[in-house]
């Protein structure tokens, strides 16, 4: 499976706090907990996911029994620590929050795991960095409802069964890629967060400002939308923005004109761009002649690490269509080269390619 994040989450020291870094800061998170919807029917878009976790919940409700376990994965700020709130308050459920950075001995699941409640959900965040020996408590958890701790330490020590109530476990992952087999084997459903259209961004915009109480138009909303890089996260953080520009700088409304200009005062492109995306490419078509280049030499004409080139910026140029990556180096594509308003030279990577390819349509393949 993929691997979105390049290694990069939160706590992770998170390089990418840029205007469209779709990682959160604990700022934000507190920011986002007022337009992030309660319900399944308030979650906008994914409508496969939507349809097939409303059949999952409905039918455990009718058993009256806890739902099997469930997988959310997908890139940061899509919505999955949104939906494992939503399967709980959908239940009409408790829920625990942890995350498998925080569970460093399995004695700490242990304790979590025999306090829960019967029917309650255990919201495990990051679950592809649980520690190995947490994760194998988590299996028999999970399967047979039942613990094995272990008192003591050498020929001594024992292992004492304890109950587990049936709870419904829902784990959320950047990485899916990293979890071993058994774990994604004992989920019952596994769904999958793609990134969002801007169609789907203008609706979730005007809710969100309706929420705020920002006045919007609608081409102000699109606007935003289209900058957003298929990102939930993204667009409600350029919402405030925007909102913070319009209320010092003109009437309070956001408007095309508003967007526009807050944007540019922020250096987010069209696209959605930051400026060291911009930086980048810009060191690609205009130092190296398009490329290929390596990594580093890249890096260092930016002035930056290598790592938050290959890990904040390029992910989002590639998916763009803007960057390639090739055996021989980093290459600007025939649509790089025109976003910067310069003609591609023959023989230029996807020349071929009439226009920049349609982003964030739903499905759109991952990088
Ligand atoms: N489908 C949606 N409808 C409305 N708002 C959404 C939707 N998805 C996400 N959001 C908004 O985007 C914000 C980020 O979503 P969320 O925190 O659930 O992402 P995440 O996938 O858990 O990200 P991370 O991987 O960084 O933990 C939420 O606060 C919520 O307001
Ligand atoms: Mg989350």
């Amino acid at each position: 499976m993929t691997d979105w994040s390049g290694g990069y989450g939160p706590g992770d020291g998170e390089p990418g706090e840029g205007l469209v870094s779709a990682y959160a800061s604990d700022a934000e998170r507190d920011a986002e907990v007022s337009v992030r919807p309660k319900r399944l029917a308030d979650f906008i878009a994914q409508h496969r996911v939507r349809d097939q976790l409303d059949l999952l919940l409905q039918g455990a409700m009718g058993r009256g029994t806890p739902p099997d376990h469930i997988l959310l994965s997908g890139p940061p700020g899509l919505g999955k620590t949104t939906l494992a709130n939503i399967v709980a308050a959908e239940l009409g459920a408790g829920i625990r929050v942890t995350s498998g950075p925080a569970i460093e001995r399995s004695g700490d699941l242990a304790a979590i795991l025999t306090s829960l409640a019967e029917g309650d959900v255990l919201f495990i965040d990051e679950i592809h960095r649980i520690a190995k020996p947490a994760e194998e408590l988590l299996y028999s958890a999970m399967e047979d409802f039942r613990v094995d701790v272990v008192v003591g330490k050498g020929p001594g020590a024992t292992a004492i069964p304890l109950d587990v109530e049936p709870f419904t476990l829902v784990g959320a992952t950047t990485r899916s890629g990293l979890l071993t087999g058994p774990m994604r084997d004992r989920f019952g459903f596994v769904a999958h967060l793609d990134f969002y259209s801007p169609d789907e961004l203008d609706a979730l915009l005007q809710r969100s400002a309706r929420i705020l109480g920002v006045p919007i138009t609608e081409e102000g909303s699109a606007e935003i939308a289209g900058r957003s890089r298929g990102t939930p996260r993204i667009a409600n953080r350029l919402l405030r923005r925007v909102r913070d520009f319009a209320e010092v700088r003109a009437d309070g409304t956001v408007t095309r004109e508003t967007a526009r200009a807050a944007l540019q005062v922020y250096d987010v492109d069209e696209l959605g761009l930051d400026r060291l995306d911009r930086a980048v490419l810009t060191a690609l078509v205009d130092s190296f002649r398009g490329g290929p280049v390596g990594l580093s030499t890249l890096a260092v004409a930016v002035g930056e690490q290598p790592d938050t080139v290959e890990e904040v910026c390029e992910p989002f140029l590639v998916r763009a269509g803007l960057l390639a990556r090739t055996p021989r180096g980093r290459v600007a594509t025939a649509s790089g080269w025109r976003h910067l308003g310069r003609t591609p030279p023959n023989g230029t990577f996807g020349a071929g390619t009439p226009s920049a390819p349609d982003l964030f349509t739903a499905g759109a393949s991952d990088p």
